[in-house]
């Protein structure tokens, strides 16, 4: 049954959408539809830990230490510090995940391997990095060819040293059993959650489309699951209020592999309802706007209790022969070079944290690796030709470049790849600096600068 058949009238929300969510435990019809016709979606942020800046915000997100909301929505394309990854644009629901995890892995002793399946455009990836150390390996996967870049230019801004990008299908990840301590699945979904942010959305739900994705959701989580440890965690979240894409989801979890469902602490404040499963009673976590400041949210927790078979069977992938000499020289553009494990890619060098270098041979043998660790560039006789993943990340050793410090106006030129407005002195390749981040490298020139910011992620509109 409708209710408020008039605000109803005035928010165009599908048929039958509603009638399935009145029966939910917590759901508030009058909140719920108030806060789609009356309240705009809010504005969040989430900082890098790693890059601290002088951030205006205004108040912070109850779960999350690092989010804060904004009363106003500046225009982040023209805020340099956002190139500079000093920030994330965040829907605050999302950020949950982040409380998951630190609610699982409180001490943080003994280093894990986490996996985000569904990562790209990567706001999942790089909350879930700032909760992790360097020794622990980060691998986000996204199984769309044409959204990897943009997984890939969020983490370089957020200058990860210890993620590494994949491009498979989940099914890939089906032969590399027990291998991820904490395996997210934040699964594609009817959408549902994202109503009020985007309200054309409502027009492409239906009932059959519910079906269809739980369907995809199952098949994505028995893809999955041999790779999860025993003992190990699984995150699962989606944008959709649906039961079956929810809590059915998490009783077929529990009934197909016997998973253990993980209550997560909520503080009642916080507005977030606590829903069981229907059968296993599975515990869960909906956030409905009118309740949470935030958009719609499905999460959950759960442990695996069962062995998927060991890596014993993983050879070794053998080891690259490198030119000492190269590497003495491209070593001296890390901070604590000796903590990282270098490696070649066709002409460029890159770096990852040496822990990371079994796993990396591992993952390489199975899956299509799109970016690992961070990429420090090419060797041009004994001159770098650094790459912009070294410009941004978070051991580049400022002692072997130069560093211009830019005006916003000249940052926003920059970013731009326009001329820049500046008296330079010195030659070389420089850093590119605002407030102190580094946005990427120029080379300078005795009359000119040459401006090298990526062409793709260049500011392209004009306000
Ligand atoms: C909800 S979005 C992920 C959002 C991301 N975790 C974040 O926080 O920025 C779901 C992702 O799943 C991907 N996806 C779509 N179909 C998939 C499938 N069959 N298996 C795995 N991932 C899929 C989509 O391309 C999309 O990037």
């Amino acid at each position: 049954m409708r209710k408020f058949e008039s605000d109803m009238d005035n928010y165009n929300f599908p048929p039958h959408f509603l009638d399935g969510l009145n029966t939910e435990p917590g759901f508030d019809n009058t909140d719920f539809v108030n806060a789609h016709i009356h309240q705009p979606t809010p504005t969040s942020i989430r900082i890098n830990p790693f890059k601290p800046a002088d951030i205006k915000t205004d108040s912070q997100i109850p779960w999350c230490n690092e989010g804060f909301y904004l009363n106003e929505r500046p225009s982040f394309t023209f805020d340099p510090l956002f190139h500079a990854g000093a920030y994330y644009v965040q829907e605050a629901s999302s950020m949950f995940i982040g409380h998951i995890l630190n609610t699982i892995r409180p001490d943080k002793e003994d280093a894990i391997k986490v996996l985000d399946l569904c990562a790209a455009p990567g706001g999942k990836t790089t909350l879930l990095n700032s909760a992790l150390n360097s020794s622990d390996l980060l691998v986000a996967n996204e199984i769309i060819k044409t959204r990897v870049p943009i997984l890939s230019d969020n983490l370089n801004r957020w200058g990860t040293t210890n993620t590494i990008v994949t491009n498979n299908d989940p099914r890939d990840f089906n032969s590399i059993h027990s291998f991820f301590d904490v395996v997210l699945v934040d699964a594609p979904c009817s959408g549902s959650g994202m109503f009020r942010k985007d309200p054309a959305a409502m027009n492409e739900w239906s009932e059959g489309n519910v079906n269809l994705c739980h369907q995809r959701q199952e098949r994505i989580l028995a893809d999955i699951y041999p790779a999860l440890k025993e003992d190990g965690y699984l995150i699962y979240s989606t944008c959709s209020y649906s039961h079956q894409e929810n809590e059915d989801i998490l009783d077929w979890l529990c009934n197909e592999f016997g998973l253990e469902s993980i209550r997560i602490p909520i503080d009642m404040g916080w507005g977030i309802v606590e829903t069981e499963s229907p059968i296993k009673k599975a515990w869960g976590y909906r956030f409905y706007p009118g309740k949470v400041k935030g958009e719609g949210l499905f999460a959950a927790c759960l442990r695996k209790k069962e062995s998927s078979g060991g890596v014993s069977n993983y050879k070794n992938n053998g080891q690259q022969k490198l030119p000492a000499k190269e590497m003495d020289l491209v070593k001296q553009y890390l901070n604590n070079a000796d903590n990282f494990y270098f490696f070649k890619v066709n002409e460029d060098w890159l770096a990852i944290n040496r822990e990371h270098k079994e796993s990396l041979n591992i993952l390489h043998r199975h899956l299509y690796i799109k970016k690992s660790g961070v990429r420090i560039g090419k060797l041009a006789g004994n001159d770098l030709i650094p790459d912009h993943e070294l410009a941004l990340s978070l051991v580049i050793n400022k002692d072997m470049v130069l560093t211009t410090e830019l005006t916003k106006e000249q940052a926003i030129q920059y970013l731009r790849r326009d001329n820049i407005d500046i008296m330079v002195t010195g030659k070389g390749w420089s850093l590119m600096t605002y407030e102190g981040l580094p946005l990427g490298w120029a080379k300078l020139l005795p009359n000119r600068i040459n401006n090298y910011y990526p062409k793709e992620i260049r500011i392209m509109s004009q306000h």
